[in-house]
């Protein structure tokens, strides 16, 4: 038997209840791996940006045989940003709010079935793709997602509960964004960059986008009249966008987008208020491992 380490590391942010569990997920996560014959270390983050610094910190140290998310999407991305080009692989034991790039790969959501596959699942090799010098794994964009994402983010509730109802408050007097894309002026309600098909949640942006073409599916959602809004939504939790005629797609390896003022964008779902008004996008094809 293979007898390499597994890193797990848990984000007691995620989701919408991990908080007071973590320990006793832990706990779990701990039984699982010596019942199953794994040696498993499980680390919990402190704050933002720290399961990028714990596995920057480990990775050298132990020859592991891979290190696990145990969030959500932006868990995920910290993690994987470090294991980019190595080949350490990524797991997912999906614990966050939308879980998009598990739910895209078609992995196991329950505890116990995610632990199995981690275990016993096979190795591919995906493209991830940046955002100027931010990677992304899932989906980044700009436009009403993004300040969706920016506005929810301030919320002391999380959950789908509440993203629904910030969106819908926001979305009455959002107003569609001026753009140079590649060049070309363009409006645009919202703008995306698929590496993985959906936001999370089963929101599918771009059902047909795969994680191991190359390519990222740009999905310009154009300015559309308010009492369509229900339609796109519709479409968009039933993988119906594409035949929307507000819905224009477009396979890149890399783009660019002016925009008047600095951005709001989000990557993998944390929005971030961008410096900058110019941005590049550009996928890096079969760049991580992940277990799926
Ligand atoms: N210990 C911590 N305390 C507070 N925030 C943390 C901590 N560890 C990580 N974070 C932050 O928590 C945020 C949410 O994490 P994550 O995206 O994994 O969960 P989620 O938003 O519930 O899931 P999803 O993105 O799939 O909807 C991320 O911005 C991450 O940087």
């Amino acid at each position: 038997m293979d007898k390499l380490p597994y890193l797990f590391i848990l984000n007691p942010n995620s989701g919408t209840s991990i908080g007071k569990k973590a320990e006793i997920i832990g706990q779990v996560i701990q039984n699982f791996a010596e019942k199953s014959g794994n040696q498993a270390t499980v680390l919990f983050t402190k704050e933002r940006g720290h399961a990028t610094a714990i596995v920057r910190e480990n990775l050298a140290k132990t020859n592991w045989k891979a290190i696990v998310a145990v969030g959500g999407d932006g868990t995920v991305n910290e993690i994987a940003r470090a294991l980019i080009g190595t080949d350490t692989p990524v797991g997912i034991l999906p614990l966050g709010s939308g879980n998009g790039l598990a739910r895209h790969l078609g992995l196991p959501l329950t505890l116990e079935g995610s632990l199995k596959r981690i275990f016993e699942g096979k190795i591919i090799t995906i493209d991830s793709a940046q955002l100027n010098d931010i990677p992304f794994f899932c989906i980044a964009g700009i436009g009403f997602d993004a300040y969706v994402g920016y506005l929810f983010s301030q919320q002391s509730r999380r959950g789908l509960a509440t993203y629904v109802q910030v969106s819908v408050q926001s979305y009455w007097n959002y107003k569609p964004q001026s753009l140079r894309l590649n060049g070309v002026d363009t409006q645009a309600f919202s703008l995306s960059f698929a590496n993985a098909g959906q936001f999370g949640n089963n929101a599918w942006v771009a059902p047909q986008a795969s994680l191991q073409d190359g390519l990222l599916d740009v999905c310009v959602i154009k300015p559309f009249p308010k009492w369509y809004g229900t339609s796109l939504a519709y479409r968009l939790f039933t993988k119906g966008l594409k035949n929307s005629r507000y819905i224009e797609y477009r396979n890149m390896t890399e783009l660019s987008v002016e925009m008047d003022a600095p951005p709001v964008i989000h990557y993998d779902g944390e929005p971030m208020q961008l410096e900058t008004n110019f941005i590049k996008i550009k996928i890096n094809p079969e760049s991580l491992r992940v277990i799926v």
